[in-house]
């Protein structure tokens, strides 16, 4: 039997909803074997981060070579990579393993304000990291420092999706979660030919810790079984939507997504 693989390099959270936990919910639920690179640990809950506990390079390296000398994920995805030496490692991996369908989610901010990558390191994902990617999807205001453009109109994030694919990615997803200025949450995919623009009814919850993390992870997932990009983020879409609108009323104040939702969803029908 042929299980489809693939790999998170990303941060532990505690509570669960997002980082390394939730990418692997999210793999499982999509029948995919799922192996991670912790780079950080975080002591983090629904009410927000306690702290932020950085792996020693050395035990990022090993863990990458560990999954590289002997594995073979067909995707893999970044989440919180945490600093330039980190991000300047994994650069290094990806290329000497051949890990070419990269799925780069830039984290940068916790929901709460907590920073999950240093300032410091922008520059180094910029340089070294993002012409890997195969699909980058950062939100809006992440959009904004990888590009240094504002963004308020769809045209600007249609411009900014372009400008991240002459900058290296093949293919760049900005997710609209953060406007909440229209009734639809709007994602625009530019796959470096056309744009396409994946959508479905904004769900009214405070709820949405891991939303970002839950979405690359289907994508990665999605990938790993030789998907299509379009046809990967389209189901990533379905997955963190119906993760969304059937959250779990975990915890005091921003609950996880429900990760079983898609499944069940599809089980009953
Ligand atoms: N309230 C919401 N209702 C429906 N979809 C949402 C909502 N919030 C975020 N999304 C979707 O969840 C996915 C993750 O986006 P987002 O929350 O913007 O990422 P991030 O966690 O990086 O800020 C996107 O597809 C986005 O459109
Ligand atoms: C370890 C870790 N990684 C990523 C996020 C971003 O979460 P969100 O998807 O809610 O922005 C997080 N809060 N913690």
């Amino acid at each position: 039997m042929h299980i489809p693989q693939a790999l998170t390099i990303a941060g532990s959270d505690s509570g669960g909803g997002a980082g390394i936990q939730a990418d692997l919910k999210t793999f499982q639920e999509l029948g995919v074997y799922g192996m991670s690179v912790i780079t950080a640990i975080t002591a983090q809950n629904t009410a927000g981060v306690q702290g932020v506990y950085p792996i020693e390079l050395e035990g990022v390296v090993t863990q990458l070579h560990s999954i590289g000398d002997d594995l073979q994920p067909a995707a893999i995805k970044t989440g919180m990579l945490f600093s330039a030496d980190i991000i300047h490692e994994v650069a290094i991996a990806v290329r000497q393993y051949q890990w070419n369908t990269l799925v780069i989610d830039p984290v940068m901010v916790a929901k709460g304000g907590s920073v999950l990558l240093q300032q410091q390191a922008i520059q180094a994902l910029i340089r070294e990291l993002l012409p890997l990617a195969a699909v980058i999807t950062p939100n809006v205001p992440e959009a904004e420092l990888l590009t240094g453009s504002t963004i308020h109109t769809l045209k600007e994030r249609e411009q900014a999706a372009r400008q991240l694919v002459q900058m290296g990615a093949r293919a760049a997803v900005i997710k609209g979660g953060h406007d909440t200025s229209t009734p639809q949450a709007m994602d625009v995919l530019f796959d470096g030919k056309q744009f396409h623009y994946v959508e479905y009814p904004r769900v009214d919850t405070p709820h949405t810790h891991g939303t970002g993390c839950t979405y690359s992870a289907a994508m990665t997932a999605e990938l790993a079984k030789g998907n299509g990009l379009l046809q990967a983020v389209q189901t990533a879409k379905a997955f963190v939507h119906a993760a969304i609108e059937d959250g779990l009323g975990i915890g005091s104040v921003h609950g996880p997504t429900n990760h079983f939702a898609y499944r069940q969803r599809r089980a009953v029908r």
